[in-house]
This record gives C-alpha cells, structure tokens and sequence, in this order.
C-alpha cells in the first residue's frame, strides 16, 4: 500500500464569497501551507513514477487499452444521453503516451456530435476548447501540444480529462498545471477521467482545488461512476 501525506477529507466550503464571484478561485488561506507543499510533493514524486511506468509499454498494449477504453466509453455516453447528436465532446490530441482516442473521436463525429480539444491559452487560467475533426490544420501550443489553427470556441457538454493517476473517489492527477480543475471549477460539462487501470492510487488525497469526475474509464473498464442525486 503506497504511503503518503494524511488525507484531508473532502473540499469544505471556502471561508469567504470570492468563490461566489470567480468560481475558480479558493482560496488559499484556508489551506494548511505545510500539507499542501507535502501533498504536492506528494504528487510529484507518484506522477514522475506513473509517466515512467506508461512510457514503459509497448505500442501494442498502447493501442489495446485505447481500443478498450472507447468500447467502455460508448458504453458509458449510450447508458448516459440518448443520443450524441449535437453534443459537443472534447477530447486531447494524445502526448506522453496518453491513450490515443482519436479514432473514437471520429466514430462520435459520424454519430452526429462535434468534437473539440482543450487549450492552455494563457498560463493558469481554465482552458479553452477550440472546434475540431481528422484533419484539421493544427499549430503549436502550449507546451507544444498541438491545437486547432481556429481562433473560434466551443464550449463542450462532454470532457475527456486525460488521467496520470486516479483514486476511486473519482479524483484525477494529471500534468501538475491544475488546468482541468480550473476549467471544471467554471463549466460543468460530463467530465470523464480517461487513462490506465495501473493509474489507480489508493488516494489522491484531494485537496480544496482539487474538482471530482463525473466517471473514470480505464481499460478496465468504468471505474467510477458519480452517484446521481
Ligand atoms: N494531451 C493532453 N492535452 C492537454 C492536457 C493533457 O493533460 N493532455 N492538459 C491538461 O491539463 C492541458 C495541458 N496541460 C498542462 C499541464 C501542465 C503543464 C506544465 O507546464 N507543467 C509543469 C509542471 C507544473 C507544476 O508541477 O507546477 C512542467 O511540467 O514544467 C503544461 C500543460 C491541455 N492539453
Ligand atoms: N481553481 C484554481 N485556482 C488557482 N489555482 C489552482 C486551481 N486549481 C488548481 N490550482 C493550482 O494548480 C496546481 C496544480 O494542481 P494539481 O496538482 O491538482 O494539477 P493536475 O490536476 O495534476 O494538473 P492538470 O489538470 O494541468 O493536468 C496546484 O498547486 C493548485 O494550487
């Protein structure tokens, strides 16, 4: 069982309105400085081993969880909206050896959604999703992930989070910006957590910034599932 920081519980309320205006803020008073730099410490160190860890497979066991991950996703939206006609799905353009979805992107194009990927338009703030489909002229972005050549937007009904690590009370660990917590913090599209089952960690130990997903699909299978209210 891995070791780490004590956990926190779950996000309380913030002690003052700011969230109220800006609903990305926290803020950061009333975080305990000492745990959240053990956390991230925390976090580093588990996020450095998971990336190594998926660097390590091969294409062939790549392309099978990516395969595995779409039939568990059309499983999932079939199950959660009668129909993706008109829904609006952003998905990532795979780096890292993130599972590659491209090829399910395009099967929800021909079922009538639009597609869209996510990008870091300006440093620590929520992302920005711009239209897209196979093809489409791209150009360099942050980090060099490349983007959609569009100045337009999109604002999606369906978010694909790609996962470094997870935990299954439905919390995600990914690059380290914080981007997809800012964003969900802000538009409350279905989020899905997408990686590998060997990203599970016992916790992630979330903390106030940190915002929960709808569902987690791995290979596996859907891992977790928020409950409906
Ligand atoms: N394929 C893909 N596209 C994606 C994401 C993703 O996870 N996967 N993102 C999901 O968010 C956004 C990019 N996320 C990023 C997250 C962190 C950093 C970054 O600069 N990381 C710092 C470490 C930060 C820290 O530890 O404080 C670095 O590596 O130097 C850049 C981009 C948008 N596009
Ligand atoms: N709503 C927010 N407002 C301000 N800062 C935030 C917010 N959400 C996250 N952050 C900051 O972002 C940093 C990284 O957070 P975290 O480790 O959860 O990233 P991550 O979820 O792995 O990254 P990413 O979504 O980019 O892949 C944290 O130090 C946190 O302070």
């Amino acid at each position: 069982m891995t070791r780490g920081p004590k956990p926190t519980g779950d996000a309380g309320s913030p002690p003052c309105l700011a969230a109220e205006i800006a609903p990305d803020y926290f803020d950061p008073l009333g975080v305990d400085a000492r745990q959240a730099a053990d956390v991230a410490r925390w976090r580093k160190a588990r996020r450095g081993e998971l990336l190594l860890a998926r660097a390590a497979l091969s294409i062939a066991d790549r392309q099978s969880a990516a395969a595995r991950i779409g039939d568990h996703l059309d499983r999932l939206l079939e199950d959660r909206f009668a129909d993706l006609s008109g829904k609006v799905i952003s998905g990532y353009w795979p780096i890292k050896a993130e599972p590659d979805l491209r090829g399910w992107m395009a099967r929800c194009l021909a079922l009538g959604a639009s597609l869209a990927l996510p990008e870091v338009e300006e440093t620590n703030r929520p992302l920005v999703f711009r239209p897209w489909r196979p093809g489409a002229a791209m150009r360099r972005g942050h980090w060099n992930i490349p983007v959609p050549d569009t100045a337009e937007t999109l604002t999606p009904d369906i978010v694909l989070a790609p996962l470094v690590g997870w935990d299954a009370g439905g919390y995600r660990l990914g690059y380290g910006g914080g981007y997809f917590d800012r964003t969900l913090a802000r538009i409350h599209p279905f989020a899905i957590g997408v990686g590998l089952s060997a990203g599970r960690l016992a916790s992630i130990y979330p903390q106030p910034h940190d915002v929960g997903l709808d569902a987690i699909v791995t290979e596996a299978g859907v891992d977790y599932l928020r409950d409906r209210v």
